[in-house]
């Protein structure tokens, strides 16, 4: 993914690291009349990546859709202090962007079709976009290194590209929380650390990002914060170190985590922000 610089060009008031972007209480989620989600409340902040945690099926998919308001919920879930509920449409998704696992897009739209859905919150009622949009599009697409896809149709990318893609619509909203379902699941190794460093990178901008992660070492070396879910429950929330420090993941996983125990990457140019720290041979640490 490209280096940040300002996907908006300007940056937002408000967005005071730290302070909270996203709140959720009490939450409840059915599907096909099971609760699959309970009682579930967390807070996450500007300027951090939030993992979701918990293995297949305890509800994490279902959580993160109902924030983006894509199923029904009972329960509390605001945003920058306003009742998700109660925002117009529009105002919702300029605020809170959802990049999902997969897409039930069918037509056979242009890479550039499916980006600038990105940007219909922000022209409600107008005929024609304004040509500012064409900086925003095309500042989304290289970040998410989805510019080299661009004149291909959709439905003909590969499950990788089209994440690239999705992941460009998202940031074509300019929404400050950005919700990652399994951000990395197609992603070959390069794409997923450039991910992560963008996504760091739009932290530090005072983005709110929740991820979705099923690759536990991906959760320690690149979020702040974690919440562990199991059979739609919350059994953890907290720093992700914390998280990892409780007995509770082991539990829920049924594994033992040896510390060190697994092979590590980094990208040979990642500059000031490797994930284990320390300069990668050759990366001259620029
Ligand atoms: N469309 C659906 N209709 C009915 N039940 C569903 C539907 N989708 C998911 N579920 C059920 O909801 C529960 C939570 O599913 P969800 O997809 O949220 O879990 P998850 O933690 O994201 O799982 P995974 O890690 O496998 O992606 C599961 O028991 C699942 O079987």
């Amino acid at each position: 993914m490209g280096d940040m610089g300002d996907v908006r060009g300007a940056g937002g008031a408000g967005d005071a690291v730290g302070a909270p972007a996203l709140e959720v209480s009490g939450l409840r989620v059915a599907r096909g009349g099971r609760t699959v989600v309970e009682d579930v409340g967390f807070v996450a902040r500007k300027g951090s990546i939030l993992g979701v945690l918990g293995p297949n099926g305890a509800g994490k998919s279902s959580l993160v859709k109902a924030i983006a308001s894509i199923l029904p919920y009972e329960g509390g879930i605001s945003v920058d202090g306003l009742p998700v509920r109660a925002l117009e449409r529009a105002d919702r998704a300029r605020r809170i962007a959802y990049v999902p696992q997969q897409t039930e897009l069918r037509s056979p739209l242009t890479v550039e079709s499916v980006v600038a859905q990105g940007r219909y919150a922000h022209h409600v009622g107008r005929i024609r976009p304004p040509d500012s949009d064409r900086a925003v599009l095309a500042r989304a697409m290289e970040l998410a290194e989805a510019d080299n896809l661009a004149g291909r149709v959709f439905t003909a990318l590969s499950q990788g590209e089209r994440q690239r893609v999705l992941l460009a619509r998202a940031l074509a909203t300019e929404a400050r929380v950005l919700l990652l379902d399994e951000p990395t699941a197609a992603l070959d190794v390069g794409h997923a650390l450039r991910l992560y460093r963008l996504l760091r990178d739009l932290a530090r901008e005072g983005y709110c990002i929740l991820a979705v992660l099923h690759p536990l070492e991906e959760a320690l070396d690149w979020t702040d914060d974690a919440i562990l879910l199991e059979r739609g429950r919350l059994v953890l929330s907290g720093t992700t170190r914390d998280v990892f420090r409780e007995g509770s993941l082991e539990h829920v996983y049924g594994v033992r985590l040896v510390p060190e125990g697994a092979l590590g990457f980094r990208l040979a140019d990642s500059g000031s922000i490797p994930p284990t720290g320390g300069a990668a041979p050759g990366g001259g640490g620029s």
